[in-house]
């Protein structure tokens, strides 16, 4: 049995680049998706919002002298190039996935409407949310905590390169050790740096409760969305 019946699920960006340097690699991307559908099968409707740090992030840009919003919008676009991609490989995978964008960009992706979401939603449609939240200086780890409020997932997942919240960065601190929960505010106050501040501090708001695990571990998704012991559960 899950433990939820509406998740939504944030995939890293940069994890879609598997071995190679930069770009879609595509083992990678369909065994996330592989992943996914195993939790669809359980009946859990799933809404994904995925990254964009393997093709562009907005502070890179800005790091090299670029306007700030405009190397934004480039990491937007990217995150839509990933959409298509990732809801590209469920139809191969036989799932039926819609991606809707929070920028307008008709041709290519139909645009967020709220109540259209809900539907494919309960229609059991995987519903793919591309372009972030539409906004400069803001991280896709936003959009999950925004999409995730108003679709009223029961969860956010935050499916990313370490298998939880560590006191401290583990990539930089081998000696840092893992939480098993933690209190948003404790999150914020420590200034832990695995999400964002303002994701946080909108799911805090909401209550939602956020789970942080690995992409890499095979069927980490399946046993977080099962209620077991998975990762780091950030909570009020
Ligand atoms: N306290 C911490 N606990 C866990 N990870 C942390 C922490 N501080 C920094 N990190 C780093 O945050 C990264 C995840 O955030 P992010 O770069 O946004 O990844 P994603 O590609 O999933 O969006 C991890 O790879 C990890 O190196
Ligand atoms: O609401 C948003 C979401 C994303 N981005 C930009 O898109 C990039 C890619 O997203 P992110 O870095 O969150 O992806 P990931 O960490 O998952 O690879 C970010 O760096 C930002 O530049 C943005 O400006 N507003």
């Amino acid at each position: 049995m899950p433990a939820y019946k509406r998740i939504l699920l944030k995939l890293s960006g940069e994890a879609l680049m598997g071995d190679d340097a930069y770009g879609i690699n595509r083992a990678t991307i369909v065994r996330m998706v592989q992943e996914v559908r195993e939790v669809t099968e359980l009946g859990v409707e799933v809404a994904v919002v995925i990254g964009g740090g393997n093709i562009f992030r907005g502070v890179a840009g800005g790091s090299v002298g670029m306007d700030r919003a405009t190397a934004d919008y480039m990491g937007m676009l990217a995150t839509v190039m990933n959409s298509l991609a990732l809801a590209d490989t469920m139809r191969q995978e036989g799932m039926t996935a819609r991606v809707m964008s929070a920028i307008g960009i008709e041709q290519v992706v139909e645009p967020y409407v709220r109540p259209k979401a809900l539907q494919y939603l309960e229609e059991g449609k995987v519903v793919v949310f591309a372009a972030g939240t539409g906004n400069p200086f803001f991280t896709t780890d936003t959009a999950a905590a925004l999409r995730g409020a108003e679709v009223g997932a029961q969860i956010v997942l935050k499916a990313t390169k370490v298998d939880g919240v560590y006191t401290a960065d583990p990539k930089k601190d081998p000696s840092a050790t893992r939480y098993a929960s933690i209190t948003f505010d404790e999150a914020i106050s420590k200034n832990l740096q695995v999400m964002d501040g303002a994701a946080f501090a909108l799911c805090r708001d909401q209550k939602l409760p956020i789970k942080v695990f690995s992409i890499f571990k095979a069927g980490a998704l399946k046993r977080v969305v099962q209620g077991e012991d998975e990762g780091t559960l950030v909570h009020v």
